[in-house]
C-alpha cells in the first residue's frame, strides 16, 4: 500500500464514526441552512498571483511542523497578510487538523475558505459546506474516474469550487476530462511523499490556458513563487514555509509582494 492508500483507509474509518453520529439526509438539511458559500474565483482572479496560504499543523513527510493552538489568529494574520483564500487542513490522524479548525476560521475571516482533506464520498462536500467552505480539494489520485465527476458535479451544485489536484500528466487528463476548471499541480508525490518542484513546469503548458493553474507544495519563499509564475502559475499553495518559518505574517506578506510585483510573470489571461 501507498502512503496515500494508508491516510484514505484511516480517513474512510473517520468519516463512518461521523456519518454514525449525523446521518447524511441530516447533514444535507443542515448544509444548505448555512450561508451561501462566497466566490472564490473573483477573488482568486483579482490582479497578480494569488496566494493560498494553509494553516497546517502537521504533515506525513515533516512530522510535527507547527502547533498552532489558535488557528482563527493564524488565518486573521493570513487574512492581513493578504491571503487570497485560505486553506485549512481537516484531516485529523496525519495532518492534526479538524472540522473544528475551518468553523473557528470561518468564525475569524471573511475570504473564502479551501477544505483541504482526503474527499472520498458525498458527505464529505456536505460537510466542507456546513462549515463554511467555499472550495473543496478533489485528489485524482484518490478518486476512481466516476467518483471524481460524481463529486465535481456535487460540489459545483452546491455553488462551491472544486480544486482538482494532479501529480501527472495522466492525472490531468482525467481532471480536464471530468470537467475540472481549476486544477493544482501538486509538487507532492502523496504515494512517496517526493517533492518535485519541476512537475508544474512539465505538466502547466498541457493544460488548457482558461484553466486556472495552482502551483502547490514546496514553496519556499518568494523565488519559488516566482518560478512557478514564470511557468503560468497563476496561484501558488503554501503551507509549511508559512507555518515553520516563525513569522507566517511576514513570511506571507513577502510572498504577496512578490506576487503583485511588476516584475512578476502575470498569468497569461
Ligand atoms: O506545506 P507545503 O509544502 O507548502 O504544501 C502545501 C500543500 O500543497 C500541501 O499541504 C498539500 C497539497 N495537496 C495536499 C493534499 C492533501 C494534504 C496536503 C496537501
Amino acid at each position: 500500500m501507498s502512503v496515500l492508500d494508508d491516510i484514505i483507509a484511516d480517513v474512510r474509518a473517520d468519516l463512518a464514526e461521523r456519518e454514525a453520529a449525523l446521518p447524511f439526509d441530516e447533514l444535507k438539511r443542515r448544509a444548505a441552512a448555512a450561508p451561501d458559500p462566497r466566490d472564490a474565483m473573483s477573488a482568486l482572479r483579482e490582479s497578480g498571483i494569488a496566494v493560498i496560504a494553509e494553516v497546517k499543523r502537521r504533515s506525513p513527510s515533516k512530522g510535527d511542523l507547527a502547533a498552532i493552538p489558535d488557528p482563527a489568529a493564524l488565518a486573521k494574520e493570513y487574512e492581513d497578510a493578504g491571503a487570497r483564500v485560505i486553506s485549512v487542513l481537516t484531516e485529523r490522524r496525519r495532518f492534526g487538523g479538524s472540522l473544528a479548525d475551518l468553523d473557528a476560521v470561518r468564525a475569524a475571516v471573511d475570504v473564502p475558505l479551501l477544505r483541504k482533506d482526503f474527499v472520498v464520498s458525498p458527505y464529505q462536500v456536505h460537510e466542507a459546506r456546513l462549515h463554511g467552505a467555499d472550495v473543496v480539494l478533489l485528489i485524482v489520485a484518490a478518486l476512481e474516474q466516476n467518483a471524481l465527476v460524481a463529486l465535481l458535479d456535487r460540489v459545483e451544485s452546491l455553488g462551491m469550487t472544486a480544486l482538482v489536484e494532479v501529480h501527472n500528466a495522466e492525472e490531468a487528463d482525467r481532471a480536464l476530462e471530468a470537467g475540472a476548471s481549476v486544477i493544482g499541480i501538486n509538487a507532492r508525490n502523496l504515494h512517496t511523499l517526493e517533492v518535485d518542484r519541476d512537475v508544474f513546469s512539465r505538466l502547466a503548458p498541457g493544460l488548457p490556458m482558461d484553466t486556472y493553474k495552482i502551483a502547490e507544495s514546496g514553496v519556499r519563499g518568494p523565488g519559488d513563487l516566482m518560478a512557478y509564475a514564470g511557468h503560468g502559475a497563476d496561484a501558488v499553495l503554501v503551507g509549511e514555509g508559512l507555518v515553520a518559518s516563525g513569522d507566517p505574517k511576514g513570511s506571507l506578506v513577502k510572498l504577496v509582494t512578490a506576487g503583485s510585483h511588476p516584475a512578476c510573470p502575470r498569468p497569461s489571461r
